[in-house]
């Protein structure tokens, strides 16, 4: 794909229906496209495309290996190519199979980004002058040279981007007193009417989130993102006890046990799983049941690496659900957009699927065909005396 890869699932039925999926996985893409078709494809050729419970039922419990970002990845891609298939049939929108509109339209965020303050502020704006009514603040942060998050364009941002993996610096107490005066500045410049993001990427120790959190309360913000790693849930209870920051974490989980104990003792507010990298619609929408048990609301992952086909399943699921709180938006580049025609749209800050049966997104082969797969690593983060770090 121009400036990056996907990974995309073509099932066609021996009807001649087609479906799709997305199997990207940024910085991996080729282990989940042999997963799939060495040991996932062979096992579909022959079955009934309307049995997608059973087929999921089959590559999860089946391998007998559970779980993990390859395997659940390639069984999202067959669910949504066969959730495809299934609204193809039924001559439906893929929301209407899933309960039908719960909303309108889905409000989404958009990603504001800058090397100062000044300029993430002034990108807020224009994102606020687009209709947005929730955006992400990423800065650059003084005394580093690069930060996740902040890109070199105002649109676009690709994190994978160089054939060895670039390495960056980072500092928690140089980010730690920068990012209260981004959202001091941010508050100040677009006033209360706007809801404001922010993504701390798995850097903080639950003490260190604790006070980030404290010190971001005054500018009320949506959420604090994977304010830290989460491989053991446990540590959101002391973030937890500390701050009314709402917290949002979960775009690198793959299934509902990687969120269980953060749901039910209900240490987090916002669920970021989404559908290509948590086993399809199929298994999204058991965690979203489970999490509406205990208040906590949706807020799918959606960035650059998650391809247009996962964008129009997350807006069906997004717009369908009954516990759904926000949906990241990162546009892709027209190229991207032209390889992958699409029904859904955006309009004032909000986003709809389109009415389109399936999913309502397709991909374009021969188009693709200009942009062969390319080695792309995500970077790596080193403090600053050279310890390996958390990306
Ligand atoms: O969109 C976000 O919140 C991210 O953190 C983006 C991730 O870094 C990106 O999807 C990694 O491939
Ligand atoms: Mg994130």
């Amino acid at each position: 794909m121009p400036g990056r890869n996907f990974v995309t699932l073509v099932i066609e039925t021996s009807d001649g229906v087609r479906g799709v999926g997305d199997a990207t996985l940024n910085g991996r893409e080729l282990s989940v496209a042999a997963y799939l078709n060495d040991h996932v494809i062979p096992c579909l050729i022959g079955r009934d495309p309307h049995r997608i419970e059973d087929i999921w039922q089959f590559l999860y419990r089946g391998a007998y290996w559970r779980r993990g970002p390859v395997t659940m990845s390639a069984i999202a891609a067959v669910d949504t190519a066969l959730w495809d298939i299934k609204g193809k049939v039924a001559g439906l929108p893929l929301y209407q199979l899933l309960g039908g509109a719960s909303r309108e339209a889905v409000m989404v965020y958009g990603h504001a980004n800058g090397g100062t303050v000044e300029e993430t502020v002034d990108s807020a704006l224009d994102y606020q002058a687009q209709g947005y009514k929730a955006i992400r603040l990423q800065s650059g942060i003084p005394g580093l040279a690069s930060t996740y998050g902040v890109s070199k364009d105002r649109y676009f941002y690709e994190p994978a981007d160089a054939d060895l993996p670039t390495e960056n610096l980072w500092s928690t107490e140089k980010y730690l007193r920068s990012v209260p005066e981004l959202f001091a500045a941010a508050r100040e410049a677009l006033g209360w009417d706007v809801h404001l993001l922010h993504d701390v990427h798995h850097r903080l120790t639950p003490i260190e989130a604790a006070r980030l959190g404290k010190d971001l309360e005054p500018y009320r913000p949506f959420w604090m993102e994977d304010a830290v790693v989460a491989d053991n849930q446990e540590s959101f209870r002391l973030v937890r006890q500390h701050t009314t920051t709402p917290l949002a974490v979960g775009e690198i989980f793959n299934s509902v046990w990687d969120a269980k104990t953060l749901i039910q003792e209900q240490l987090i507010d916002y669920i970021r799983a989404t559908v290509v990298h948590a086993g399809g619609i199929t298994h999204l929408r058991r965690i979203a049941a489970f999490a509406d048990m205990f208040n906590v609301r949706t807020g799918c992952h959606g960035a650059t690496d998650l391809s247009p086909v996962t964008m129009a399943a997350a807006l069906h699921f997004d717009l369908s659900v009954p516990n759904f709180g926000i949906q990241e938006y990162m546009r892709h580049t027209e190229e991207t957009d032209a390889v992958f025609p699409h029904a859904y749209t955006f309009e004032k800050g909000a986003m709809h699927p389109g009415d389109a049966p399936g999913l309502g997104v397709d991909i374009d082969e021969e188009a693709a065909a200009h942009f062969p797969y390319k080695r792309a690593y995500l970077p790596v983060n080193r403090l600053e005396d050279g310890t390996m770090f958390n990306w």
